[in-house]
């Protein structure tokens, strides 16, 4: 039992260090311990139209839902009377060495809650020795994030209609480092999203609320 609890504590605390990144100095009234507080915390901080963008899905949000819920059917088998005194979740992904099998999923727009946004997610990943997947969308550009730190990083496409798009884009990460490429294949247009629809959100209301970022990877 006690091998089941020290790796779900461990697991938790990586997520909570990459999230802490990601909320930067949100003031908090007593510290967090799960993610759903640090949620709590990012909907006081963040405007509503960020944090919407943030925590919000498609549609009536069916496949959020079913995409919780799926994580409550998962449980670690305990495994009593082994040694615990060496716990180690460590994996290979693509040949890199990793701590878990834990990296960070691409997401974009990250400086909507922090202004050092994929730069600080990227050192938090290499803190955790573990893969940021920097998301098409960044609000950093690929060479930024790539000089910022020295984690392994991936590099999120979605393939446009005009090729040279991608191509462009998988040059640059290829010559910044960036060690593989992960093709999103689901996404063959943005889904509806009512929240960001209400809020009037899209990337010419950031960009202006933001000017002078820009949705770099795409515009610069
Ligand atoms: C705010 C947000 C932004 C995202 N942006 C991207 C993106 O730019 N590219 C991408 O391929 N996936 C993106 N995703 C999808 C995630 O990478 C991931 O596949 C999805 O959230 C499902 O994993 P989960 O159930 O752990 O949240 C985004 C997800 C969220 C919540």
């Amino acid at each position: 039992m006690s091998l089941t609890l020290e790796l779900m504590n461990w697991v938790l605390d990586m997520v909570l260090q990459i999230i802490r990144e990601l909320l930067g100095k949100v003031t908090m009234s007593s510290e967090p311990v799960n993610v759903n507080e640090f949620k709590a915390l990012a909907e006081r901080a963040l405007p509503k139209m960020y944090f919407e963008f943030y925590a919000g899905g498609a549609e009536d949000e069916h496949t959020l839902k079913a995409n919780e819920e799926a994580y409550q059917r998962i449980t670690i088998r305990p495994r009593v009377l082994v040694d615990v005194s060496r716990i180690d979740m460590s994996t290979r992904m693509l040949g890199y060495s990793i701590s878990s099998p834990i990296m960070v999923a691409p997401s974009g727009l990250h400086k909507l809650a922090n202004p050092e946004g994929e730069l600080a997610t990227a050192r938090a990943a290499a803190a955790s020795n573990t893969i940021m997947i920097l998301s098409f969308g960044s609000s950093y550009s690929v060479e930024e994030v790539a000089a910022s730190c020295n984690a392994v990083r991936f590099f999120q496409l979605y393939v446009y209609k005009q090729r040279h798009v991608a191509a462009n884009l998988v040059e640059r990460a290829e010559r910044s480092g960036y060690k593989a490429i992960v093709l999103t294949v689901d996404c063959p247009r943005m889904g509806r999203r009512e929240a960001d629809i209400k809020n009037r959100f899209s990337s010419y209301c950031i960009s202006s609320v933001l000017s002078g970022w820009g949705y770099s990877i795409l515009f610069h």
